[in-house]
């Protein structure tokens, strides 16, 4: 699994989860992206149907400052390769439970969960104690949108924010 980081040296060094995901050995740095690259403001959903792209050439985080990083720092990552994650909660304790607003470390382990590299994407949120939290939160999300197609989890997203019928 090539998993890359794109490191932008903004956070805390001791807090930043893709340096840790570097020192663990599970990923490396790289300076131009890298096959699927993971960007909340990409229209394109990740999903199953990235798998060939992702074995072949793997999949890239960018590991900056939520503070800095706004709409015109993101569009200069935005390539037909960039991909957003469904809608999934943050577990860590700096965005806890906020939507989409992810660690690079659970953007990573999401991703890896919705092509089906469950192992891994476990062995990842090993890492931090509240790697558990960030599971417990979207484990039905995560199990709902593993293996499936773009348009299926596009289905899956939208019915989460559909109002239950009045009584
Ligand atoms: C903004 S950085 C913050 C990193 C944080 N300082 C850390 O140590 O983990 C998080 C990165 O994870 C990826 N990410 C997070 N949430 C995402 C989402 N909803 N869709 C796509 N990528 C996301 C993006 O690459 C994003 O730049």
């Amino acid at each position: 699994m090539k998993i890359f980081v794109i490191e932008l040296y903004e956070d805390d060094p001791e807090k930043s989860t893709g340096r840790k995901m570097v020192r663990f050995g599970f990923a490396k740095y790289t300076e131009k992206p890298r096959g699927i690259v993971l960007n909340p403001l990409s229209e394109e959903v990740i999903s199953i149907d990235d798998i060939e792209i992702v074995n072949k050439y793997g999949i890239s985080v960018i590991d900056s400052s939520w503070n800095k990083s706004d709409a015109k720092f993101y569009a200069r990552f935005m390539s037909r390769f960039s991909r957003r994650l469904p809608l999934l909660f943050a577990g860590n304790p700096i965005n806890y439970a906020k939507p989409y607003k992810l660690s690079s470390l659970e953007a990573i382990s999401a991703s890896l969960y919705i092509l089906n590299f469950v192992d891994i994407s476990l062995k990842l949120l090993s890492l931090y104690k509240w790697g558990k939290t960030f599971y417990d939160l979207n484990r039905e999300l995560l199990e709902s949108y593993r293996g499936k197609h773009k348009d299926e989890i596009i289905e899956i997203e939208k019915s989460f924010f559909k109002e239950e019928p009045q009584q």
